[in-house]
Parts: C-alpha cells; structure tokens; sequence
C-alpha cells in the first residue's frame, strides 16, 4: 500500500509520516530530503545554478540512497547537512527543473516498487504515485506552522525571530506552489487533515483513521 503525505512547509509532514510508518510497520520516504541532498551536492560542486544543462547533468551523475531513514550522497551520509539554511534557500533552482523532477520520480517510484510505504513531500499524490490507495494533505495556518519551526529551530539552538521563520515560510510555499510542474497543491482524491489547535498525537490518529479507512476501500475495489 502507498500512503503519500503532501502539503507545506512546517505542516508536520515528516514527522507524521515517520510516525505513520513506524505505527504500521511501513517504510517511510522523505522526498524532500532528495531534493536536499542533490542541492547540497551541486553548491559542493560549485556548479554554476544559471546553468541548467550542467544542473541536470549532475543530478543524473550522482548515486543518491535512501536507507533506514538516512540519506547518502556519493556514499557520504549528508543527513545533516542537507539542514542548513543555504541548502533551503537554493533548493527551489533544482526542484524547478523537470528533468530534475523526472529523475528524483523515477527513483521515489523505484522505492517504493513492491512495498508498503508511507512518502511524503510536495507531488506525491499529485504526480509521483497518482494512484496511491491513500493520500494525504497535512496543513496548518502559517501563523502555526511558523510557530512550531520556531520552536523546533530553537530547540536546535538558532533562535530566529517569527517574522523571520514567517517571510522565508512564505517565501517557500510561494515558489513551491508556482512552479510548472510537481507544484504544491492537494490531489483531487487526497484527504485534507488541517491540523491548527491539534496535538502530534491527536494528527497521527487522524492520519491512521483515514489510511484504515482507505485501507478498507482499496480492499473493496480492485487497483486499476
Ligand atoms: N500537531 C503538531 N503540533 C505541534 N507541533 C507539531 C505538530 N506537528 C508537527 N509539529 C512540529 O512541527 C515541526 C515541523 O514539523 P515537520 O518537520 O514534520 O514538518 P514538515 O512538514 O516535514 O516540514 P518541511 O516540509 O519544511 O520539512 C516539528 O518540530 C514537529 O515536531
Ligand atoms: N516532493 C518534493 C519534496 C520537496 N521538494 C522541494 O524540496 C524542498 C525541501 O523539502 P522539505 O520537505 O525537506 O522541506 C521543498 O521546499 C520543495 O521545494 C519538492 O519540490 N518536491
């Protein structure tokens, strides 16, 4: 069964989705963290981010490995790396691109072949698994979401300013939502679970409820 967990920055995506998986004993995909991994990859490179024919061409060179919920670049684990504010903010050039998008699809397809997988990211519904038994949109207001990364930041020791988590927050969702393709947005047969005023416990429920529910269906009517 795949499960996709789509929706903004901040939403509780990676942390629900690991949860979920854990819960049924599914693996979990964190997408998000390949786009990470290939960015980081090209700043070490000093590839030159005008030059698409050279951005994509990197991305088909290297060897990216998602195991055990760690992700590794060229064999070297960049898990942490793949953080840092510079990263964030450049990872917008190489998810534009879609050949980029094509080849990290093309591998979270060849993940998931023949497991049962919770993903999460931004197009997993939408584009990379259209017929997932069970889709999800997690979202929250910006105003909770932004308060909740200033938390987690600052229990990472960066103590930012809310209006600054807020400006890059939406400055993130903006172009996450424009670009041509694998845009955010809800696929039309995902369920919405807005999480304002919800505990992590109280979300990870919710979540459950509505893959049982989804289980229930997909054993009902046979896959396409
Ligand atoms: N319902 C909730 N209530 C309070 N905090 C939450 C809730 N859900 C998630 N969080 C916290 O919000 C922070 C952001 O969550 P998480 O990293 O899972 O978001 P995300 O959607 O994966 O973000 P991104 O796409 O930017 O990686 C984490 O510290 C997480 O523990
Ligand atoms: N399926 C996806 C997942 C992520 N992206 C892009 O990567 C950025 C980082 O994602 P995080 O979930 O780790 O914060 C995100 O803002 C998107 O630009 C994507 O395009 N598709």
């Amino acid at each position: 069964m795949i499960v996709t967990i789509d929706g903004p920055a901040g939403a509780g995506k990676s942390s629900i989705a690991r949860q979920v998986a854990d819960r049924l004993g599914f693996e979990f995909l964190d997408t998000g963290a390949m786009y990470r991994a290939v960015t980081l990859g090209a700043i070490w490179n000093n590839i030159d981010f005008q030059d698409v024919d050279a951005l994509v061409a990197y991305v088909r060179s290297v060897n990216l490995k998602w195991h055990k919920n760690r992700i590794s670049l060229n064999d070297t684990d960049v898990t942490n790396e793949i953080r840092t504010p510079t990263v964030t903010g450049a990872i917008h050039v190489l998810a534009d691109l879609a050949e980029v998008r094509a080849q990290l699809s093309q591998q979270q397809r060849r993940i998931a072949e023949g497991r049962d997988i919770v993903t999460e990211g931004r197009d997993q519904g939408t584009e990379v698994f259209p017929d997932a038994e069970c889709k999800i949109f997690l979202t929250a207001s910006p105003q909770e979401r932004a308060v909740r990364r200033q938390q987690q930041l600052a229990a990472a020791g960066r103590n930012v300013p809310i209006e600054d988590v807020i400006v890059s927050q939406n400055r993130r969702d903006e172009e996450d939502r424009s670009r041509p393709i694998g845009s955010l947005r809800p696929a039309d047969d995902a369920v919405l679970l807005h999480s304002d005023g919800m505990t992590p416990d109280e979300v990870l429920q919710k979540a459950l409820d509505i893959i049982a529910a989804a289980a229930e269906t997909a054993a009902e009517v046979p896959r396409r």
